[in-house]
């Protein structure tokens, strides 16, 4: 990480220094999956209040995290130049970074993304008019040697659980259980896994600076360490999202905040870094195949409540995202608000 320690460009604008936060608050909610009675309405407020939650008996296995977790922290202890060999690159994004932007700001972060189903087809390019696909391979680092099994027994259990808590919203919202399913029949989901080394300043940088998640929800693992914050709903303030031994945090992406048209809203977070302890996360990023238009759910809108967006191409969408993330650049990246319509 030797060349982000020179990098300027790692210094967050002021307004999104960390040091104003606030972290004795009420936290998101923790609910319990394996509770029958209640547990419907449960999903329904923290989504509506919080865009954010978090799961016990969720039913992956605590084996199967541990082993990620420590095959993760093999991985990211190699040497640059042995991490460089799964590098992704302008023709995948799957593989190793070391310095990716949010919002045009080098986060202090490396990561390694990995397709659930591999391969994962996507738009060759953004333009529209261009129909071309590919198919997107993972690359496998060759250490740790069980990296790859842990990776894909890992994701195979929280894929279950990403179509378990579908499922769950969609009774949320009043909807048959299976109303969503559809959309996730070759779905393009991935896992990150994010390493945050100690950093020597930490009020001057972010591991992930405020950004929300485009896909439609993601599950994360947070270790022990801690360092996520999520802004709340209410009052705008920074709160920290307390690790829970084996819980998994739950979030609205802003895929579910299109289909639900804004019922339920895709919330802002942060990711601390402190310069103590390395962290690690594990997200894994619920999305729907490239061919799926997002638009609101037709049987959530109506001539009171019009559709607040226009139509959008995941495949497309993602692809454009591809195209900012490999450099910085002094456009804007592309955001749902983009598609949103605006009031009569
Ligand atoms: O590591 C974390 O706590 C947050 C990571 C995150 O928000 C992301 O990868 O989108
Ligand atoms: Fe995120």
């Amino acid at each position: 990480m030797v060349d982000l320690v020179n990098s300027d460009s790692k210094n967050q604008a002021t307004e999104h220094r960390p040091r104003h936060s606030i972290t004795e608050a009420e936290n998101v909610p923790l609910i319990d999956l394996s509770a029958e009675s209640n547990l419907v309405a449960e999903i329904r407020d923290a989504c509506k209040k919080w865009g954010f939650f978090q799961v016990v008996n969720h039913g992956v296995s605590l084996e199967l995290r541990r082993s990620i977790e420590s095959a993760a922290k093999e991985f990211f202890a190699l040497s640059a130049e042995e991490k460089r060999k799964v590098k992704r690159d302008e023709t995948s994004p799957l593989g190793y970074y070391d310095s990716e932007h949010t919002k045009n700001v080098r986060d202090w972060k490396e990561v390694i993304d990995i397709a659930v189903r591999s391969p994962i087809t996507t738009p060759v390019s953004a333009d529209p008019d261009d129909q071309e696909l590919k198919e997107l391979h993972n690359r496998w680092p060759e250490y740790p040697p069980n990296f790859r099994e842990a990776c894909q027994e890992y994701a195979l259990e929280v894929e279950n659980l990403a179509f378990k808590l579908v499922q769950l919203i969609s009774k949320s919202l009043g909807l048959p259980e299976n109303h969503l399913n559809g959309f996730f029949k070759d779905h393009a989901s991935f896992i990150r896994i994010n390493h945050y080394p100690p950093c020597p300043n930490p009020d001057l940088a972010l591991g992930v600076g405020p950004h929300k998640d485009s896909g439609a929800i993601t599950i994360l693992a947070q270790d022990d360490v801690g360092g996520l914050e999520v802004k709340q709903k209410a009052d705008g303030a920074w709160i920290r999202v307390e690790p829970a031994p084996d819980a998994y945090i739950v979030n609205i992406g802003d895929i579910m905040q299109a289909w639900t048209n804004e019922i339920y809203e895709s919330v802002e977070h942060r990711a601390r870094v402190n310069s103590e302890r390395e962290r690690f996360s594990v997200g894994f990023f619920f999305g729907p195949a490239h061919y799926i238009n997002v638009e609101p759910l037709k049987e959530l809108i109506n001539d009171q409540n019009p559709a607040k967006y226009r139509p959008y191409n995941w495949g497309k969408f993602t692809a454009t995202r591809r195209r900012s993330n490999f450099k910085k650049l002094d456009v804007e990246n592309i955001q749902i608000s983009h598609f949103k319509i605006a009031p009569e």
